[in-house]
């Protein structure tokens, strides 16, 4: 049995409202969960549903003018309304994130070393010659070869998944509890996307490390994480063992997006179009009251409430919420 693990990250209401030309929006709308240590959490969802802007709000990287409230703790250290100051203390050492874009992380004037080197003098005081030493044994261990003879190299020298194994590397360097990866593969060559992506499993595993995954691609999540959040309108429409969210598929959202993922029939992607789902995610400023996914959902009311009387516990920590308030039932 699995032993109960403490909450590393523990999330509660989250809220972030965005200025736009329309006002103030809220772009994630109370989103709840937690992680423990060393568990995989996958974060899964159309474009504009609010995946990146929870992961910055996690990382203390919102735009200038987010407004965020209810909690975020690690640890049982509430991070919501730290000072530049206290987040910089925690980034890179406590948690740590690699983005999509490699270049994003890197910056194209400085040698490779130097970026690796950097974090480990630093947050960890390593001397120039430990810090070196260090940076090279990390390189090598994301799979970058004959590393002391690259350190003087910058990224443009490097291909895309050299580059964003070197991220990885930057990433690990202090040992973060929580690693933080919002598409890591979708930049990438298709060829390379499992390596990268095993790469990142691998290394959570070695150093126990709790992972938050986010991703459209329903194949990562499925066969990188414990647990899965579907995620939709800036909230979490269903949750559980990515096991009993994959078999039950409980709300129609996660339905459609199961649906429309291409599936691989005798070498070649079934038909000659992926099915959608019909209408697009809607303008945050014109959300519906209830389920969000309500304007796009094709259950009727009465069948929607059947099947799911709001919010609906599916056991093993599986719930879906399915409520079509926006119809005024
Ligand atoms: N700086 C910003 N100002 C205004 N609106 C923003 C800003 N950043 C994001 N948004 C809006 O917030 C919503 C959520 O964006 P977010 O980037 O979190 O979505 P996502 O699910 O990560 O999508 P993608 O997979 O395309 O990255 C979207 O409607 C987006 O247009």
């Amino acid at each position: 049995m699995d032993k109960v693990q403490a909450a590393l990250l523990e999330v509660r209401d989250l809220r972030i409202a965005l200025s736009t030309r329309r006002g103030s929006v809220e772009a994630v709308r109370g989103m709840d969960f937690t992680l423990a240590r060393g568990e995989t959490l996958g974060l899964i969802g159309e474009s504009g549903s609010g995946k990146s802007l929870t992961a910055l709000a996690l990382m203390g990287l919102l735009p200038d003018g987010a407004q965020v409230t209810g909690s975020i703790r690690l640890d049982g250290q509430e991070l919501v309304g730290l000072a530049d100051a206290q987040w910089c203390r925690l980034r890179g050492n406590r948690m740590a994130m690699v983005f999509q874009e490699p270049m994003t992380a890197l910056n194209p004037v400085h040698p490779i070393g130097r970026q690796v080197a950097e974090p480990l003098r630093l947050h960890r005081g390593l001397s120039a010659r430990q810090a070196r030493a260090e940076a090279i044994a990390l390189l090598e261990r994301v799979g970058i070869q004959r590393a002391a003879e690259r350190l003087g190299a910058y990224p443009h020298q490097f291909s895309g998944g050299q580059r964003q194994r070197i991220t990885i590397a930057m990433a690990l360097a202090c040992g973060p509890d929580l690693l933080i990866a919002d598409e890591p593969t979708t930049a990438l060559d298709v060829t390379l996307q499992q390596q990268v992506l095993e790469l990142i499993q691998a290394l959570v595993a070695e150093r126990g490390m709790a992972l938050l995954l986010i991703s459209h691609d329903l194949a990562v999540i499925a066969g990188a994480v414990q647990r899965t959040l579907v995620m939709y309108g800036g909230t979490v429409v269903e949750q559980g063992p990515t096991r009993a969210v994959f078999s039950r598929l409980a709300h129609p959202y996660t339905q459609g997006l199961f649906a429309a993922r291409p599936q691989l029939g005798a070498g070649r992607v079934s038909g000659l179009r992926l099915p959608t789902i019909a209408g697009t995610v809607p303008e945050l400023a014109d959300l519906p009251p209830g389920c969000p996914f309500a304007g796009r959902c094709p259950r009727t009311i009465a069948q929607c409430n059947a099947a799911l009387p709001p919010p609906v516990a599916l056991g093993e920590g599986h719930t879906a919420r399915c409520i079509r308030l926006g119809d005024n039932v």
